[in-house]
């Protein structure tokens, strides 16, 4: 178990495999268990509960900031991803991490990425979010399994937020064998609900009025689920709604929580997934149902 009692850290940034593995075999010697939070910076209060459920886990906090180019599809917004090292260390050292690792992309994809092995996790990666942007998930599930090897963590938190990728990276993870604790934490939000983004800064503030209802939609399709309305008519009340609010729908879904399949009569754990475009920015959010 992780001791209680931390000196405050102090930040150590490292941009090359070779030292991340150095540090982190030294804590290990020590008999220290290692939490790891990858990101893509940007970072908000939703990231810093990711750090600080690590800190509760683990007697060392690792994060990286890498804005993972395999992830993002052609004239997707890879270039204009904020980037903002100074102020994502400063509150990475305010929240107890210990190991900010910030590799180069060359670091991570030495031979360049065309060449590169590749992890696919067939299924759900194909669906939702998946369907709308081809490739991103596997982009994602190579990049989170090549980060795991290289911290080697025994704990790795993640938002559910970002509920399709939780679910591709615990199954990669299993199917894999890869000798490391998933934990999904809950999404962080705004005192509006809206859930916390990087990409909530693409919006203006006419449309950051708007992005709330997002949310709310989600809310009112798992009352009407939970009052007994069929999925395909609550799937399209919703798709409705958020049209009616000024977004513009990607999709509005209700799925089997354990493995996004459609839901059926009998599933009574489900999750409504949507994703929304608002300007500039491609919001997603979700809310699980429990019908019994
Ligand atoms: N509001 C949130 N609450 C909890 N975890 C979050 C939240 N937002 C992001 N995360 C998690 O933080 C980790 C890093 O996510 P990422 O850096 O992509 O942030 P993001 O705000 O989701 O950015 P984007 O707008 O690109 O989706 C992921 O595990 C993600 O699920
Ligand atoms: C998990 C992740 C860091 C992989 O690049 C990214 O998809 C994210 O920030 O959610
Ligand atoms: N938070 C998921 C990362 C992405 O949208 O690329």
């Amino acid at each position: 178990m992780p001791s209680t009692a931390h000196a405050p850290s102090s930040l150590i940034q490292v941009e090359r495999v070779a030292e991340l593995r150095a540090q982190v075999r030294a804590w290990r010697a020590a008999g220290e268990r290692i939490a790891f939070v990858p990101t893509m910076g940007n970072l908000h209060a939703g990231h810093l509960s990711l750090v600080r459920e690590g800190r509760a886990r683990a007697d060392r906090v690792v994060a990286s900031i890498f804005v993972n180019p395999l992830q993002f599809g052609p004239g997707e917004d890879l270039d204009a991803y904020p980037r903002t090292l100074e102020a994502d260390r400063r509150q990475l050292g305010e929240t107890g991490c210990d190991l900010l690792f910030t590799p180069s992309v060359r670091e991570i994809y030495p031979r360049g990425q065309d060449t590169h092995a590749r992890v696919e996790v067939p299924g759900i990666s194909d669906i939702l979010c998946g369907a709308s942007r081809p490739g991103h998930f596997v982009g994602v599930a190579t990049v989170v399994c090549k980060l795991l090897n290289m911290v080697q963590p025994d704990v790795a938190l993640f938002g559910e937020k970002d509920f399709q990728q939780l679910l591709v990276i615990r199954r990669l993870v299993e199917d894999l064998a890869l000798p490391v604790e998933v934990v999904g934490v809950p999404t962080a939000r705004e005192s509006d609900d809206l859930a916390m983004s990087s990409r909530n800064g693409y919006l203006t503030p006419e449309e950051r009025g708007l992005a709330p209802a997002l949310y709310q939609v989600l809310k009112t399709t798992a009352e009407a689920l939970r009052a007994g309305e069929p999925v395909e008519r609550a799937e399209q009340t919703g798709l409705n709604a958020l049209a009616a609010a000024g977004l513009r729908p990607d999709y509005l879904s209700v799925r089997r929580a354990e493995d996004l399949a459609p839901a059926g009569p009998e599933d009574r754990a489900l999750v409504i997934l949507a994703a929304a475009y608002l300007g500039r920015a491609r919001l997603i959010d979700n809310r699980r149902v429990n019908l019994d």
